[in-house]
């Protein structure tokens, strides 16, 4: 039985002459883990403009589950603001004492609480990530958005945040949306992965979430296969 949060049908997008994308159709599920992977150009990230609402459709109906749904994206770059503490950049520097307790606790969730105090510059790269996530979990979201969000962490430090937002989205029971250029990154933290190609989604497979590493490295394998398929080649980014 479809328990559909977001439903895309039939979408397009252009911009001038460029077609981003060209009927996508697909929907995420109530708790489910997506990601979304394919080569740099391919449309990723103007898919998940369109589900955040920050862009319409050119073409198409996106329709959620409710009106008024709650999303959050978190981008790569984190969109921290340097000027303000970790715990101010939580809690959007408000004076109300319920939204500080509840920036705290985020804090805590995300294993910032010792930091609170300092600003974004002390925190290594995992840990303003973790922060870029504590600010979009402050919003308790039906539906997060991962725009890329590890890739500028090292291999180790992006493994562990990998692990960590896996079960951060298991416990909140999160509907999430994870865009990577790392196929091996959607087989380890996906429940289904989605390949976009040249502006299509050309191709999905089940993602193996919680599942041994040799089934991580097959469902990365079979993904890979199908980005790197020469007959479905992606035209060059201009
Ligand atoms: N605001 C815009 N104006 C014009 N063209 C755009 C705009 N945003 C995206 N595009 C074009 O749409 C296409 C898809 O871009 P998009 O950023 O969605 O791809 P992507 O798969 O997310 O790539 P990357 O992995 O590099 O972020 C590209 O050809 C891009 O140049």
């Amino acid at each position: 039985m479809s328990n559909a949060l977001v439903t895309l049908d039939h979408i397009d997008k252009q911009y001038g002459d460029n077609h981003a994308l060209k009927d996508v159709s697909f929907d995420i599920q109530q708790g489910e883990f997506v990601a979304l992977v394919g080569m740099s150009g391919g449309g990723k990230s103007t898919l998940l403009r369109l589900i955040a609402q920050l862009e319409q459709p050119s073409a198409g109906t996106i329709t959620y589950s409710q009106p008024n749904l709650v999303t959050r994206v978190m981008f790569q770059d984190g969109r921290l603001l340097p000027w303000m503490t970790t715990l101010q950049n939580v809690s959007f520097n408000s004076h109300d004492a319920k939204v500080k307790a509840r920036a705290q606790a985020t804090l805590d969730a995300v294993g910032l609480s010792d930091f609170a105090a300092q600003y974004p510059a002390a925190l290594s790269g995992g840990q303003k990530q973790r922060l870029a996530l504590a600010r979009a979990l402050m919003a308790d979201p039906q539906l997060l958005l991962l725009d890329e969000p590890l890739g500028a962490l090292d291999a180790l430090t992006r493994r562990n945040m990998q692990a960590f937002i896996t079960q951060i989205c298991d416990e909140k029971h999160l509907t999430t949306l994870l865009i990577t250029h790392d196929v091996d990154e959607a087989a380890r933290m996906a429940d289904r992965v989605i390949v976009v190609k040249s502006g299509r989604n050309v191709y999905e497979t089940k993602g193996a979430k919680g599942q041994d590493a040799e089934t991580v490295a097959r469902v990365a394998e079979e993904v890979l296969e199908v980005i790197l398929a020469p007959e479905q080649a992606v035209t060059a980014r201009a």
